[in-house]
Order: structure tokens, then C-alpha cells, then sequence
């Protein structure tokens, strides 16, 4: 069976994963959230007591790294080992860290690898893989490549109004300095040749899901 693969990628709130579950749900694919993966780590890196600004410590904790995500985009989970760690790794403590984790090359080899797994494993007809180097490194060979966007404006309302609790200015700020720490690591702003670009500003969230459909279907 050749399996559809579906890769997003685009900055923090432009409605990856909430968008890409979505798609998932509708079409019967399965769903991978790299991002989660990457946010597991750092919580793992962080409780193994890693020194975090630095590279080979950071790596050090890969080999006890013991991780695994749902695919099925109605029960998402992530455990590392025993674990549930599906809320812990949403929280600032871990989204404050991550960029950190997340520039170390052993990390990004590593986790690559995972997600090449995970989306051969899927007994679906097809998986949505999201996240920030999908398009570009883990999956440049898919069959459908989207940059999802969104101006900063309407990311950080998103982000805002998804954590009652915290400031809208902090959550924007963090929101920002995470953009820009990543961006250095994987450019996630600019459409790469052959990936098509959905913004979703003007979009309301069923517009977004049905115009990423559309790029689907345009390209199968
Ligand atoms: N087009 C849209 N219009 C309005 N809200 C949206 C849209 N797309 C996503 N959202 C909402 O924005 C928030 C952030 O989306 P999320 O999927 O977490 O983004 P990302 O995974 O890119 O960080 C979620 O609460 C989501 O429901
Ligand atoms: N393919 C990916 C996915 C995420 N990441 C890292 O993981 C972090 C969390 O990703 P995420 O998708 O959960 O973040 P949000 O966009 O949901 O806020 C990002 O800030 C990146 O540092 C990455 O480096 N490469």
C-alpha cells in the first residue's frame, strides 16, 4: 500500500495541530505532532537534569529517552515511558525550554528518525505529519507540502486565548522569542520550492481545515 503522506510545517499558533488533527479526522489519516515530540524531550532532558545551554549534555539524555504518540487523531496522547506527559509538556515551564532542545543536531537526527518510523507504522491510508522541518527534512518527499501561516497578530490572539490564565503580552512575547530562536535552527516563514502556502488570517478555523483539504486534493 503507498501511504499519502501530508507534511505541514509553520510557525508556533498558525493552527498546526489543531488544523492538521482536523484534516486527519476527516480524511481517516493518522496524525503526528513532531512538535509534541520535541516538547517531550525537553521535559525528559529537563527531569534528567541535563545542563540545557549545553549541546552534548542536552544529547546525553537521548539514550533514556523512551517516547511514544498516538496517532489516532481522536485520542492523542504522548508517554515517556510509563508517563502521560500529554498535558505536562503544554505547559510554560516545558514551551520555555524547548527551543533549546530542539537546536541540538543529535536531537533533530534523532527525533527525524522517530517521526520516519511512526509514519511507516501507520496501518491508515494516510498520515498528516506536522510541524516545523517537515516539509524540508523529515518528509520532503511527500505528496502534499503546506506552509500554514498566519499573521503574528492573529497567532498570538490564538495562543492568548487558548491559555486563560497567563497575560496576552506574555504569552505574545514567548510566543515571539520562541519564533525567532527556532527560525534560526529550520526557516519555517518561507514556502520551500514545491510547498504550497495556506494563510489563514482572514480564515476562520473551518475555512483553514477545508482549504488545506483543498491542497490535498489538488495534489493527489
Ligand atoms: N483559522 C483559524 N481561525 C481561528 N482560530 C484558529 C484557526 N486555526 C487555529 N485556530 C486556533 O488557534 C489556536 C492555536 O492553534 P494550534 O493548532 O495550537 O497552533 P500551532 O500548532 O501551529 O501552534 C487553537 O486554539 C486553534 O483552535
Ligand atoms: N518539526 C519540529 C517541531 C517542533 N520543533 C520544536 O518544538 C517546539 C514546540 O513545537 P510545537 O509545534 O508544539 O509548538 P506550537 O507551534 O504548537 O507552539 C518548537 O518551538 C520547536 O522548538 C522543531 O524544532 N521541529
Amino acid at each position: 500500500m503507498s501511504r499519502i503522506v501530508v507534511a505541514v510545517d509553520g510557525p508556533a499558533g498558525s493552527g498546526k495541530s489543531s488544523v492538521s488533527k482536523a484534516v486527519a479526522r476527516k480524511l481517516g489519516y493518522a496524525y503526528l505532532d513532531t512538535g509534541a515530540a520535541y516538547r517531550a524531550f525537553a521535559w525528559h532532558a529537563q527531569n534528567a537534569g541535563v545542563e540545557l545551554e549545553d549541546a552534548a549534555s542536552v544529547a546525553s539524555a537521548l539514550p533514556s529517552f523512551e517516547f511514544s504518540e498516538a496517532t489516532d487523531p481522536d485520542h492523542f496522547s504522548v508517554r515517556v515511558g510509563e508517563k502521560d506527559v500529554t498535558d505536562a509538556i503544554r505547559k510554560p515551564a516545558v514551551t520555555g525550554i524547548v527551543s533549546l532542545v530542539a537546536r541540538v543536531p543529535e536531537v533533530r537526527a534523532a527525533l527525524t528518525e522517530v517521526f520516519r518510523s511512526i509514519a511507516a507504522a501507520t496501518e491508515r491510508d494516510g498520515i498528516v505529519i506536522e510541524g516545523r522541518d517537515i516539509t524540508t527534512a523529515v518528509a520532503p518527499d511527500a505528496q502534499v507540502r503546506v506552509l500554514l501561516t498566519a499573521s503574528e497578530e492573529a497567532r498570538m490572539g490564538r495562543r492568548s486565548a487558548e491559555l486563560t490564565g497567563y497575560s496576552a503580552q506574555v504569552v505574545g512575547e514567548q510566543l515571539k522569542a520562541r519564533d525567532r530562536a527556532d527560525s534560526r535552527v529550520v526557516d519555517f516563514m518561507t514556502a520551500a520550492d514545491g510547498v504550497t502556502t495556506v494563510d489563514s488570517t482572514e480564515l476562520d478555523f473551518d475555512e483553514t481545515v477545508d482549504a488545506v483539504i483543498a491542497v490535498i486534493r489538488t495534489n493527489l
